[in-house]
């Protein structure tokens, strides 16, 4: 059971500000759709039914970046997920902001400008700095109640996360309280059988992280991607090879020994390829057994047939599965088997599952997977890492502080 309030304990009618995370891709300038906005709309949407008076805090970007942008797209993309209105007000606690949350009625929603707009939000500090910051100070008086359901950036002491639980009572919103439950289920829950982790993407030290972390939780590491290749190399095999990239020799130089002694220590644990996936002579797909590797002479852009064969039967044999990371570049159809099939075996079946990583994550909906079929999609990326391996975030000890009476009075 988590210890902080959800909205279950809100009292009717508050004056409530909300922290999302609506952080998205944005491309020319055009914020793209994303299941974050989908799943802050169940937020909003229960929050405005109530009757609530609703401010909502939000960041996009950061700054010098192409992503950092205004939020005003975001409340129309927000609006229509959430079937209510969301005015905009591009100001977050200046004069036009305050009155603009002093104009809320109940069942309004109000979002404000992106708080990395403001100088208090981006730097690191700890929650009392935040809280005297004027960010923090302008703004905490004009409620009842915060909220925070930004999950995905949990891992940040940034002022709208961590600074207004000491000055308001505070409670997690639906996403904060999902992802916790499912995110944090591998150290907290007993599963009646094999627990199996899908590891892979593009970052060797999330994979050596989360498998260092959870050596005792999970029977079978099942390892793609780059990083898989990485540990391939370590077992001998000349794969892993960067053409135009940097991604195999600057994460091997970094990370040598440490995927060496990962592999001598859990290595009855690890599944690896047993072959690979490359762009053949004619442009379409070709394959080839590990042991057959000459000297990284292929690109290997996915795992091969048959090692999705073996990883798909590991996922039918387990009670739990938890992904972090893809098993190949799944954009490309041609290098989608890996990461396809292996989601697909979890959707079928009848297991506890997790699937985690911005990326990973849009396989699903990008091959026509049924979300419905998994247990939990997490819409974190950094968050999710960090509750896998059992990092604190510090937003949500915050919730749990203000839960337990620290700040009252
Ligand atoms: N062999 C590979 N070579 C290059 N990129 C890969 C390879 N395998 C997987 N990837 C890439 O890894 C990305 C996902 O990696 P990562 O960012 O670590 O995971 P996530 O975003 O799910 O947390 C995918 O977009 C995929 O294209
Ligand atoms: O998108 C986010 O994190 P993620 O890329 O780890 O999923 C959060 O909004 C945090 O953003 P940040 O990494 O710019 O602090």
């Amino acid at each position: 059971m988590s210890r902080f309030r959800t909205l279950d304990d809100l009292s009717p009618e508050q004056r409530v500000v909300a922290r999302l995370d609506l952080n998205s891709p944005v491309e020319d300038g055009r914020v793209q759709d994303n299941r974050r906005f989908d799943r802050h709309a169940t937020t909003v949407a229960e929050l405005a039914d109530a009757g609530h008076r609703v401010a909502l805090l939000a960041h996009q970007g950061r700054p010098g970046r192409d992503t950092f942008v205004s939020l005003e797209q975001h409340a129309d993309v927000l609006a229509d997920h959430a079937g209510v209105d969301v005015d905009f007000v591009p100001d977050t606690f200046g004069e036009r902001a305050l009155s603009a949350v002093r104009d809320l009625d109940g069942g309004d929603v109000l979002l404000l400008e992106n708080t990395r707009m403001t100088d208090d939000e981006l730097p690191e500090k700890e929650p009392e700095e935040h809280a005297n910051s004027a960010f923090v100070k302008t703004l905490a008086p004009e409620f009842d109640a915060y909220v925070n359901d930004a999950y995905s950036a949990a891992h940040r002491k940034h002022a709208s996360l961590v600074g207004f639980p000491l000055r308001l009572p505070s409670y997690a919103g639906r996403v904060m309280e999902t992802e916790y439950e499912a995110n944090t289920a591998i150290a907290s829950r007993e599963f009646d059988g094999d627990v199996t982790m899908v590891v892979g993407g593009t970052k060797a030290t999330d994979v050596i992280d989360v498998m260092e972390a959870l050596d005792g939780k999970v029977d079978a590491f099942c390892l793609g991607g780059v990083a898989g290749e990485l540990f391939l190399r370590a077992a001998g095999y000349p794969v892993g090879r960067d053409v135009g990239t940097d991604l195999f020799d600057e994460q091997w130089a970094e990370n040598e020994d440490t995927i060496r002694d990962v592999l001598d220590e859990h290595g009855d644990r690890l599944r690896l390829a047993s072959d690979l996936a490359y762009e053949g002579p004619d442009g379409g797909r070709a394959e080839v057994d590990v042991d057959a590797v000459e000297d990284k002479e292929h690109s290997f852009l996915d795992v091969g047939a048959g090692t999705v064969e073996e990883y798909e039967a590991v996922v039918r044999d387990s009670a739990a599965v938890f992904v972090k990371g893809a098993l190949g570049v799944f954009e490309d159809e041609r290098f989608k088997d890996g990461t396809v099939g292996v989601l697909r075996a979890i959707a079928e079946t009848d297991c506890f599952s997790v699937v985690g990583g911005g990326d990973t994550s849009r396989a699903i909906e990008m091959y026509g997977l049924d979300e419905a079929e998994f247990s939990h999609v997490s819409i974190a990326g950094g968050a999710y890492i960090r509750a896998l391996t059992g990092e604190p975030l510090p937003a949500v000890e915050l919730l749990e502080r203000n839960a337990a009476g620290e700040f009252d009075g």
